[in-house]
């Protein structure tokens, strides 16, 4: 559906000279969810601009629904939908107008474009809002009449420029919800931007990472965190009940002896597990780190083996990878963060670098745990409470 090679565009503006995109190639296949995941500036809306024809590649080629982008764009745009950023309806009209005068643009017979606007309305949820003007519609609403009017010509390929940016979560699920049903409906295949890494995760099929004009990544969620990132189980270790008098503890330990909490993780955990990390806490509860892929199939491998060891685990915390330790490994810098900073401009830039945020616990290992930074930097959220860290 999209084939694009080199694709490249530089604004110069006065002295100023940006390369915004630099020679990307990307392929799109019929069908796919493909979203184009990066901080503000990294060149998302201008690939999006240069796939659908509305801005002239500097260099490179794109070949979209078919069509040539430079050579044949009025075909390319006959066969697309696109949503941008903005909201697409003219404030004082009315809504059924809107979607009129669309099917009018896309040449459809009046009969044909009443029965799709019909079909539309109800379908995306705004009946009964025919006669409302557009700025009378909520957030989500005018969002859902943007769907409405990008999908007025039954496009094969509709492009998204962060739908969903400025809605509450409830109208953000409501929207997915409806784009889900249209996909489904009229068998589209969709690309879109957004900054939200939940949204990338758990609607995209694919996920294209761009980053400075670049795409530094392009894959299943699933495949991006396995490749680049880890799950972290945090465990708060210690020994069994009656553990002392047990024989067969850690390697030199003499049976009967206060237990080595510490060697008998290290003898039981072996690397098949993952990478294990230690901190042994003043009240004698041993903080266990592993980073590991599947940490969902680890930590009840983990937790029985330390219990063959002659160790209990009082607390356990699985933290999965997330598409921004995806993005956190691979730039320095975390996505979450720059979109934060983004919405809050007062804030002050902090300096870019390999960082990971401070882990949080809920278990008794809290105060004495700090472990050490593995390979897999992260940010998270506690998965006892949900309390996101800072
Ligand atoms: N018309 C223009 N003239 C000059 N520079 C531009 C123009 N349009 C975009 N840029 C610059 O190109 C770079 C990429 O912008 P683009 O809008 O593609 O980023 P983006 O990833 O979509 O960001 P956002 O998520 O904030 O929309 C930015 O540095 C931007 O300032």
């Amino acid at each position: 559906m999209i084939r694009a090679r080199g694709l490249t565009k530089t604004f110069h503006r006065k002295k100023e000279t940006v390369e915004a995109v630099k020679g990307i190639d990307v392929d799109v296949r019929e069908g796919e969810l493909v979203a184009f995941l990066g901080p503000n500036g990294a060149g998302k809306s201008t690939t999006l601009r240069m796939l659908t024809s509305l801005l002239e590649p500097t260099a490179g080629t794109a070949e979209v629904a078919g069509y040539d982008v430079s050579r044949d764009p009025a075909r390319v745009r006959s066969r697309i939908g696109f949503i941008g950023q903005g909201n697409g309806g003219g404030y004082s009209y009315r809504v059924l107008d809107e979607l009129h005068n669309q099917g009018r643009f896309y040449g459809l017979p009046p009969a044909e474009y009443a029965r799709r606007a019909a079909d539309l309305l109800a379908a995306l949820d705004l009946g009964g809002l025919e006669k409302r003007t557009v700025q009378s519609l909520s957030g989500g609403q005018r969002r859902r009449l943007d769907v409405a009017l990008g999908l007025m010509n039954h496009p094969p390929l509709l492009f998204l420029d962060e739908p969903t940016t400025g809605l509450d979560p409830h109208a953000r699920a409501n929207l997915w919800e409806h784009i889900a049903a249209m996909r489904e409906r009229y068998g589209m295949t969709i690309v879109l931007t957004t900054h939200y890494l939940d949204e990338a995760d758990s609607m995209a099929e694919r996920v294209v990472v761009i980053d400075h004009g670049e795409i530094i990544a392009d894959a299943t969620p699933d495949a991006l965190k396995h490749s680049h990132a880890d799950d972290v189980i945090t465990l708060a270790v210690v020994p069994a009940p009656g553990a002392g008098s047990l024989p067969g503890g850690a390697p030199g330990e003499r049976s009967g002896a206060v237990p080595d909490v510490v060697g008998r993780v290290r003898a039981s955990l072996t690397e098949d597990v993952g990478q294990v990390e230690t901190t042994s806490g003043a009240d004698g509860v041993v903080s266990v780190r592993i980073s590991t892929t599947h940490g969902a199939d680890r930590l009840p491998e983990a937790i029985e083996a330390l219990r063959v060891g002659g160790l209990a685990v009082r607390s356990a915390e699985l933290q999965q990878a997330s598409l921004d330790d995806v993005f956190l490994n691979l730039t320095g810098r975390s996505l979450r963060e720059e979109a934060a900073r983004a919405r809050a401009p007062t804030s002050r830039p902090r300096p870019a670098g390999r960082r990971r945020a401070p882990t949080r616990s809920c278990g008794p290992g809290s105060r004495s745990s700090s472990p050490t930074p593995g390979p897999s930097s992260r940010a998270r959220s506690c998965s006892c409470c949900g309390t996101p860290s800072r």
